[in-house]
């Protein structure tokens, strides 16, 4: 198995990749990267099988959650160094990840 997490946060191919960036994935840079180098599923024969169900999901939960709430930082933590994370199979927290939801409504 490959070592995502390291393959994720090489220097040589993602500008500052410890930094926050969504705009790394839009399309004109995205399609840039090499093509191995990016693994949230695995690649090949034993790639995720759910790797689409996964994404629609993904995609349905966050809008349904953004179109009722803004989410906020928790006073919880200080800095982003205070979120605890360690690399399983995918990236996990310790002790989950708080946020602060605020309704829109
Ligand atoms: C964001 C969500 C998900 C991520 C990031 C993810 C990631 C991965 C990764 C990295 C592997 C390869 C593991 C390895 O090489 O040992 C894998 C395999 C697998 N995933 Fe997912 N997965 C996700 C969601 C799901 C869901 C929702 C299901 C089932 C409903 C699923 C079912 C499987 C199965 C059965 C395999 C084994 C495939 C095989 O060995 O041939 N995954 N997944």
């Amino acid at each position: 198995m490959n070592y995502i997490y390291a393959m994720h946060r090489d220097p040589n191919v993602y500008e500052n990749p410890d930094q926050f960036n969504p705009d790394r994935f839009l399309p004109e840079k995205f399609g840039k990267y090499p093509k191995y180098n990016y693994q949230p599923f695995a690649a090949g024969n034993r790639k995720c099988i759910a790797y689409k169900y996964a994404m629609l999901q993904m995609k349905i939960v966050i809008s349904t959650v953004l179109r009722h709430f803004k989410i906020l930082p928790s006073p919880r933590y200080k800095t982003i160094d205070d979120l605890k994370y360690e690399m399983r199979v995918t990236l996990t927290f310790y002790n989950g990840i708080y946020v602060n939801l605020e309704s829109r409504y």
